[in-house]
């Protein structure tokens, strides 16, 4: 099918989920949302969504992770594109929103298919040191432990720099026999990585069916499938505790899940939390803190921190 595309760009966070939500609700076929955060301006798409069923348009306010980002969805080509753009434009009162750009492209015979391979192509390997994250469509790099993941639907491609944060951490501090909890798992990066460098076992847990799905293949494609177990958040098994616990969620569920993320840490073991911006570092430390966790570091990527706590009490 010819198709053709609408991009965005927007420079504020709050408002990428919100376009997202916009474009599906106009016949979107999907949408690939860009990490322009580093500045490059290279196309470095983060994850693509397909519609599912009725969107709210306000319900995805203010949910996006990314800061500047660059929004790109394709329409068949039938749609009039200075309607769309016209529409869109009223939807965002573009007036009051100098800092996006609207623009459109037309795909002539570019199928669907086409579109993913664009959109894979643009992937690059990413470099952690001793460890590499390439995608399926890509050469093993030699000389490192590749981690080949292919995202689907999912966050966790290891673009973003809270995924960087959280593997580095994972891959300074797992050692041999530790056991490790990734929670909000999404790919299964973070799991996979521990599970990977070391003789270690890992735990993913996440919300949502499809990426417990996703993480299972991607285990699977590491050879690590026997060390790495994964389950929607009803299913985790309980009164397990972990030497390291890895959660990269964002600062209100960080918040709300507190006390059972606490719970899963044996004392003296160690947490990972990030998708916290530095201005919610310190009450995240405090809410923590007040659950027996002491805050001893933290890194920062950008706008984005990890924040690495210790669980009072002796091994
Ligand atoms: C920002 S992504 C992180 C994915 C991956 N761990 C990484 O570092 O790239 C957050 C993941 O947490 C999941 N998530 C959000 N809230 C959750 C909750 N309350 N319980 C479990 N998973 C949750 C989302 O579905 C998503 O897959």
């Amino acid at each position: 099918m010819p198709l053709k595309s609408i991009t965005i760009e927007v420079s504020e966070s709050r408002e990428t989920g919100f376009v997202s939500d916009v474009l599906f609700e106009l016949g979107a076929l999907s949408v690939s949302i860009s990490d322009l955060y580093q500045g490059t301006g290279a196309e470095d798409p983060i994850y693509s969504e397909q519609p599912q069923g009725t969107v709210s348009l306000s319900a995805a306010r203010g949910q996006s992770l990314w800061r500047n980002a660059r929004i790109t969805a394709l329409f068949p080509l039938c749609f009039d594109s200075e309607a769309l753009l016209m529409t869109i434009g009223t939807e965002f009162g573009l007036e009051q929103t100098p800092t996006m750009r609207l623009y459109s492209e037309v795909f002539d015979d570019k199928s669907p298919a086409e579109w993913v391979a664009r959109v894979q192509s643009s992937f690059q390997p990413i470099c952690l040191g001793e460890l590499t994250i390439t995608f399926p469509w890509h050469p093993r790099e030699a000389g490192v432990t590749n981690v080949v993941l292919d995202p689907g639907m999912t966050f966790g491609s290891g673009e973003h720099a809270t995924t960087q944060l959280c593997a580095r951490w994972v891959m300074e501090n797992v050692g041999k026999g530790m056991e490790v909890l990734d929670f909000g798992t999404g790919s299964g990066v973070l799991a996979i990585v521990a599970a990977v460098m070391e003789d270690v076992r890992a735990v993913g847990v996440d919300l949502d069916a499809d990426a417990v799905q996703v993480a299972r293949a991607n285990a699977e494609r590491n050879g690590v499938a026997d060390r790495v177990s994964l389950y929607e958040n009803e299913d985790e098994p309980e009164g397990r505790e972990y030497d390291l616990v890895v959660a990269n969620i964002m600062a209100g569920p960080l918040k709300s899940l507190a006390d059972r993320l606490v719970s899963r840490l044996k004392p003296g073991g160690m947490i990972g939390l990030s998708g916290v911006l530095v201005g919610q570092a310190e009450e995240m430390r405090a809410w923590y803190g007040e659950r027996g966790i002491w805050i001893e570091n933290a890194a920062v990527d950008c706008e984005w921190v990890l924040l690495v706590g210790r669980k009072m009490g002796k091994r």
